[in-house]
């Protein structure tokens, strides 16, 4: 039986980390994964598609230059599935050749099939052929992802009623799409449909989406997408979906119908944890397949470890990434940075996209932190005009009596790219003054920073003046 200081199960970002982590710190470590997933959801049906899917989506259909070159302005009539997949299929190959390559230059063995535990320590792996090996390992860190939560109301077929995973094989762009659930990933497709011009209708159980996110930026998303003709019904839950020959139609428990040649089913997501043997090794699995781990990433069991989508939020790429080479240093007693903390960015791919990191305006009114907003539009830095984003914007939440950031929230062309000047400035315990104080690149989005930044303190400046100069009368009690 082969043995290893660390068995990996699960090759996506969390998993990468956690085995390459352990392999730069000397130690024997081994991936598991089956063979055609390597790379884990993010590369092969998640992240990496939909991205660059996104991708093909703005550059054929021009929807990002029609402010310049007018509304009918396309790179290609007539878009076609193919047309869309032969780059993200040239993206995943690439993407999976980085992987490997990156897994066998730090010498981490990749083990192909399925993990199954026998032991708290051993491991039975099951190719798809029907071979099987036993391994052994000192510490195992947990990485199997997610999948889409199916429930057995709803008939998918692959063609018609779909899931996100499905959605990357589907025959023709349709006319008309029902994305049921307004999380992430049904806003992100129902973006890319829109801007495709299908015809979208959003169902979400709760009466509004995104709720994370600064509202009144997914306000803005919101009118966006309505412009691209998308229709929203919020507080609606969806009872049934029925195929027909002619296409689909969707049930919603308020009686509602909606016709619609496909159905995108994007209601969550649940951990894929049935074939692991969870008890084997003295584990189980909560709520939706999930693992529940303390702040190092430790499952009940000392020397196993669950990282990335599988312990659930944020479930990002990003995160599980930190998260694995965490749990790979913890496991070998090297120490890491303080605590996995609140500045973790997010970022959401919509069509304009929008990113954030730190509070938003309702948590600092909620927690009674007194804060002032800074608020700088793409329509008045030069760059925004040169691209023909007139929409975006970049928000910053400033700490209204030590100036610290507390948030920024960014909207339209690069938004998760810029977000992380802000992020960094955050983390060095920065104040707006800094960015008030810096020279930026012109034209440039970043400049929006400084826009803002001086917003900020204009406002603070006007209380301040009124407060000081004697002007300022409180009202009687
Ligand atoms: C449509 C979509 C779009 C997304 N877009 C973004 C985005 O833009 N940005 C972002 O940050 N995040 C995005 N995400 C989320 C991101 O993909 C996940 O956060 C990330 O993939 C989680 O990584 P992971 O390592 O936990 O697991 P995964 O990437 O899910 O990989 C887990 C792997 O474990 C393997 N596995 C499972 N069980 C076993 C077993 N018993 N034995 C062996 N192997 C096993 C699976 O085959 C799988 O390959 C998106 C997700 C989806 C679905
Ligand atoms: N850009 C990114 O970072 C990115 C992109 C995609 C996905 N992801 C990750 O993937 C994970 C899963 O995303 P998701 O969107 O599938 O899940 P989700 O759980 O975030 O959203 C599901 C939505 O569906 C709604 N819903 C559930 N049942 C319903 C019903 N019967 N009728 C109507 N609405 C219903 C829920 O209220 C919820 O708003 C997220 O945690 C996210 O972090 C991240």
């Amino acid at each position: 039986m082969d043995s290893y200081d660390l068995v990996v199960i699960g090759s996506g970002p969390a998993g990468q980390k956690a085995a390459i982590a352990a392999a730069k710190l000397g130690r024997r470590a081994a991936v598991v994964e089956r063979r055609d997933m390597v790379g884990g959801v993010c590369i092969n049906t998640g992240t990496i598609p939909s991205k660059t899917m996104r991708e093909a989506v703005l550059y054929l259909t021009g929807l990002s230059q029609r402010e310049l070159y007018g509304q009918s302005y396309r790179v290609k009539n007539d878009i076609t599935v193919a047309d869309l997949s032969a780059r993200t299929q040239h993206v995943i190959a690439r993407e999976i050749d980085v992987i490997r390559n990156q897994l066998s230059r730090n010498h981490v063995a990749l083990l192909p099939g399925t993990a199954t535990f026998l032991d708290p320590h051993t491991l039975k792996v099951a190719d798809d052929n029907g071979d099987h090996r036993e391994v052994r390992a000192d510490k195992i860190v947990i990485a199997v992802g997610t999948r889409p939560a199916r429930p057995a109301s709803v008939d998918f077929d692959g063609a018609t009623i779909m899931d996100s995973d499905q959605i990357l094989g589907m025959a023709h762009v349709p006319t008309s799409m029902v994305v049921v659930g307004a999380g992430v990933i049904g806003i992100e497709y129902a973006s890319m449909f829109a801007a495709l011009g299908t015809k979208v209708t959003v169902v979400e159980k709760r009466s509004s989406m995104l709720d994370f996110c600064d509202r009144e930026i997914v306000e803005a998303l919101q009118y966006q997408l309505r412009d691209l003709a998308v229709t929203f019904r919020f507080s609606e839950s969806v009872k049934e979906v029925q195929r027909h020959p002619a296409g689909t139609v969707t049930l919603l428990e308020s009686g509602k119908r909606i016709p619609a040649d496909t159905v995108l089913y994007s209601a969550g997501r649940q951990g894929v944890t049935d074939a692991l043997d969870m008890p084997a090794a003295g584990l189980s699995a909560g709520e939706r397949g999930r693992i529940e781990v303390n702040e190092h990433f430790q499952t009940e069991v000392g020397h196993i470890y669950a990282v990335g989508d599988v312990i659930g939020f944020p479930a990002l790429a990003a995160t599980s990434m930190e998260q694995g080479r965490r749990a790979s240093y913890h496991a070998f007693g090297e120490s890491v940075g303080g605590k996995l903390g609140d500045l973790q960015p997010i970022g959401i791919y919509t069509i304009p996209e929008i990113s954030y990191v730190g509070r938003t305006e309702e948590q600092l009114t909620g927690e009674n932190v007194p804060f002032e907003v800074g608020v700088s539009r793409y329509r008045e830095l030069a760059r925004g005009a040169i691209l023909g984003d007139s929409y975006g914007m970049l928000k910053l939440l400033v700490h209204a009596e030590s100036r610290e950031l507390l948030g920024v929230h960014v909207f339209g062309t690069n938004a998760t790219e810029l977000v992380h000047i802000g992020q960094t400035v955050m983390g060095c315990g920065g104040t707006v003054d800094y960015l008030v104080d810096a020279v930026f690149n012109y034209p440039t989005l970043a400049e929006s920073y400084k826009v803002a930044a001086l917003d900020a303190v204009n406002k603070m400046r006007a209380i301040a003046k009124v407060t000081q100069t004697g002007d300022y009368r409180p009202l009687p009690e």
